[in-house]
């Protein structure tokens, strides 16, 4: 059994102290509710305010690492770290920095797949390096929201023996259908919980639609917020993947030779 707390924020614009705050009681609020993991949205620092990188992203995401590893160990719990903008060697990347329960740094991940909707692809650096980390014990992978649309590489995390996907989020409103089913899809074809956290509130040009939620092994709904800010939390059986991945052999009957391109 993992209980996870699903964090669904309204981020504000460029504001570090502000999302700050809201991170710091939310975490508070997840241990108060006896979860092992929180879960945080993508961007959560600063949002989407590119034109500020040169003073807002964060330097060897030094700020951020201090940040969470301090609220993991003095709350006792692991942190799958949303994601915020962070320069290394005069670059900037939409980095997930993942926490386990005692402060110690288990996954650094780069969004592989910048959305050029929102102009990442001209801001920002493209990460090339898959995102696995355990969680109690529990093989886990994550993902940064436009990453979801792309299944070869989630399989390729989820081919590892993952057995919970995280997904953190900046999702427009117009396209929360697609969200919904993109991650029932990922949940059922990968026979693994999907636990997603999308934020809610504004950017100048984006409006975000919440919908955080987690899916079951199966693709059904285990828990799901609405579109504005909230807190929810599951309890996943992780002898559910064991059972379904038993009853019909996916992984085993791959055909990864016939793959190519
Ligand atoms: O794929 C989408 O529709 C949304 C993706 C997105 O907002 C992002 O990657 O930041």
């Amino acid at each position: 059994m993992l209980k996870v707390g699903l964090a669904q924020l309204a981020v504000q614009y460029d504001a570090i102290a502000a999302n700050e705050q809201q991170v710091t009681q939310v975490v508070a609020q997840a241990a108060q509710a006896k979860c092992q993991v929180v879960v945080l949205p993508e961007m959560w620092r600063t949002g989407y305010a590119f034109q500020n990188l040169q003073q807002n992203s964060d330097v060897n995401g030094q700020a951020t690492q201090a940040f969470l590893a301090s609220l993991a160990q003095r709350y006792q719990i692991a942190i799958v770290g949303g994601s915020v903008a962070t320069r290394r060697d005069g670059d900037d990347y939409n980095t997930m920095y993942t926490f386990d329960a005692t402060g110690q740094l288990l996954s650094q991940y780069d969004k592989v797949h910048l959305f050029g909707l929102m102009a990442e692809d001209q801001y920002l650096t493209a990460g090339r390096r898959p995102n696995l980390f355990q969680l109690q014990a529990v093989p886990a992978a994550g993902i940064i929201c436009y990453d979801l649309r792309f299944p070869e590489w989630i399989r390729c995390e989820m081919a590892t023996g993952a057995q919970v996907l995280f997904v953190v989020a900046e999702w427009p409103t117009q396209r929360i259908q697609q969200w919904q089913q993109l991650l029932a899809a990922r949940a059922i074809e990968n026979q693994a919980f999907v636990v997603a956290v999308n934020c809610v509130g504004e950017n100048p040009n984006d409006q975000f639609g919440g919908h955080s939620l987690v899916y079951d092994p199966l693709g059904q709904v285990v828990t799901q917020l609405a579109a504005q800010p909230g807190f929810t939390t599951a309890t996943l059986d992780l002898q559910q993947v064991v059972t379904v991945r038993g009853g019909m052999p996916v992984f085993a009957d791959r055909r990864p030779e016939l793959y190519q391109g």
